[in-house]
């Protein structure tokens, strides 16, 4: 899940792109990028690492100019390599650059069209490379010299009929201005806002997430509409279009589950309040299913599941303690590239406190169960900490089916609960008893209101694609091109990969 960020400034935007970033660091942690412009040049910094660690002060220095992009990387396809970090750039026409949060489930016959058809060369394996392209080339094909906004929302029409899969984007053309848009089903979130600077004019600021408006004093004016692009051109003028046939508003479930800040509002959602409400309907269902539980504490297991792990407590009226100390420099788990590293970093991350466990039935309360990496050590530190009975609960229900929309979740063998009942889950994890959330509830929890028909993309739950364009040969051939064995071998590659622009030694 990738973080992107768009600002149209009245004065540098530099610091505001970096800052942006670190409130968006929770959506991808291998990789970061900022581009800039100004008189019709780009400047670029991308790199492996945090966002923290790729901009330096002379980065930041050189990073000139009022308008810019940026992204912070969960790699979804091709490679972890500096070289598929992000912004991309082609020069033609005018000077592009985009930075893409999503994946495309369509990329292989796109880089085949672009380079028999379209006459464009893709340097790297990413899925975002290939956007960039069909987006320029649409534009391309259009042949003026001096595009409108109508001639930019056309390019998007062009994108939408040829692009499948999600994608939330944020581009530059250069010399015209600032470019966003969304998938026709909206799966990833991307929300635009408005503020006065000091100076009097108005700055716009497009991100993934309404965090990253509010902390720099943006109001949110809307969610990018599935389907629908943005411009803001040279003069600070607002564009909006809908630029798709058939919308259908399917934002993914997981958001609200695990990826977004609880202090976002996407589509409309309150994520904080969706998870409140996990916790109340998780809380219902283990009271109808043990009226009579044993549970002496519920603890929840950090970060994400604080919120609906709180909210379950009181609906049981049981007492809520924080049992797991989190280490504050070890970032999220799910997000990192491999298992070995995962699993270590469970251990760095959370520590128990034995005072909280000793001689107690515990209730574990966590947001979701993907891998089981995060429970299998967690429920064995409980045990180490002297629990009499160690209880699991996940607010979100089973995760069956891979993702092909931007989580990096490509077999389905590695999922825990993949192929295996309840019980052989239980077993497997060493609880002894697991509770999941129904998928009904989850939805029921997610809505704004209970009458509302708000459907999402819940295929890891449910295994239906709302694209409509994923079969199981196009799971077999993701599977084994990304599982965990597989990018062990890749990764050798992905270091030699030389790239196309200069990056420095970090030294
Ligand atoms: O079953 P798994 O494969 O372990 O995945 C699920 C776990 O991973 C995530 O935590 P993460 O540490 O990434 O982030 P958090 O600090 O936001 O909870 C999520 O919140 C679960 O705890
Ligand atoms: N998680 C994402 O949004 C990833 C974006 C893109 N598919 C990449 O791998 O870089
Ligand atoms: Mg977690």
């Amino acid at each position: 899940m990738c973080g992107v960020v768009g600002i149209f400034g009245s004065s540098p935007v530099n610091q505001q792109l970096y800052d942006a970033l670190t409130v968006l660091q929770h959506r991808g942690q291998d990789a970061a990028g900022i581009v800039t412009e100004e008189n019709e040049k780009f400047f670029l910094r991308k790199s492996n690492g945090l966002v923290r660690d790729v901009f330096h002060t002379r980065h930041m220095q050189s990073l000139r100019g009022n308008i810019g992009i940026g992204h912070v990387r969960y790699p979804t396809a091709g490679t972890s390599s500096n070289a598929e970090s992000q912004p991309f750039y082609v020069n033609s026409p005018y000077g592009i650059v985009l930075a893409h949060n999503g994946n495309l489930t369509n990329a292989a016959e796109l880089n085949k069209s672009l380079y028999q058809s379209d006459l464009r060369h893709v340097n790297t394996t990413s899925d975002s490379e290939v956007l960039l392209n069909v987006f320029a080339h649409e534009l391309q094909v259009q042949g003026k010299l001096k595009p409108t906004a109508d001639d930019i929302f056309t390019a998007v029409k062009g994108v939408h009929k040829r692009c499948k899969g999600a994608y939330g984007v944020v581009a530059l053309i250069s010399g015209y201005g600032l470019v966003a848009f969304r998938d026709p089903h909206g799966i990833r979130p991307l929300v635009y806002g408005k503020r006065i600077a000091e100076n009097g004019n108005a700055e716009y600021m497009v991100a993934s997430e309404s965090v990253a408006l509010d902390v720099q004093g943006y109001e949110l004016i809307d969610d990018v509409q599935p389907g629908q692009a943005i411009f803001v051109d040279y003069q600070g003028k607002l564009h909006i279009q809908q630029c798709a046939e058939n919308t259908v508003k399917t934002p993914c479930i997981f958001e609200y589950v695990y990826f977004a800040r609880p202090d976002s509002i996407i589509d409309g959602i309150s994520v904080y309040k969706a998870r409140l409400r996990m916790g109340d309907v998780l809380g219902d269902k283990i009271l109808a299913e043990r009226p009579n539980h044993d549970i002496d504490v519920v603890i929840p297991i950090p970060d994400t599941s604080r919120t609906s792990a709180l909210q379950l407590a009181n609906r049981i009226g049981v007492n809520f303690r924080e049992g797991f100390m989190k280490n504050r420099y070890i970032g999220r788990t799910f997000i990192m590239p491999g298992q070995k590293q995962r699993k270590k970093s469970v251990r760095q991350k959370l520590n128990a406190i034995g005072l909280e466990f000793k001689g107690k039935n515990v209730l574990l309360v966590d947001d979701s169960i993907v891998r089981g990496t995060t429970c299998n050590e967690i429920i064995e530190m409980a045990r180490d900490a002297g629990a009499k009975k160690v209880y699991f609960a996940s607010a979100a229900p089973e995760v069956v089916f891979p993702n092909v929309y931007g989580i990096d979740m490509p077999a389905a063998e590695e999922l825990i609960a993949h192929g295996r009942s309840n019980e052989e889950i239980r077993q497997s994890i060493g609880a002894d008893w697991l509770i999941y959330q129904d998928l009904e509830d989850l939805k029921e929890a997610t809505r704004i209101h209970k009458d509302d028909k708000q459907d999402f993309d819940c295929s890891v739950f449910n295994g239906c694609y709302v694209t409509g364009d994923v079969d199981e040969a196009y799971l077999q051939a993701l599977e084994a091109a990304r599982s965990d064995a597989k990018k062990v071998t890749n990764s050798v590659t992905d270091s030699s990969m030389i790239d196309l622009h200069n990056d420095e030694d970090d030294g």
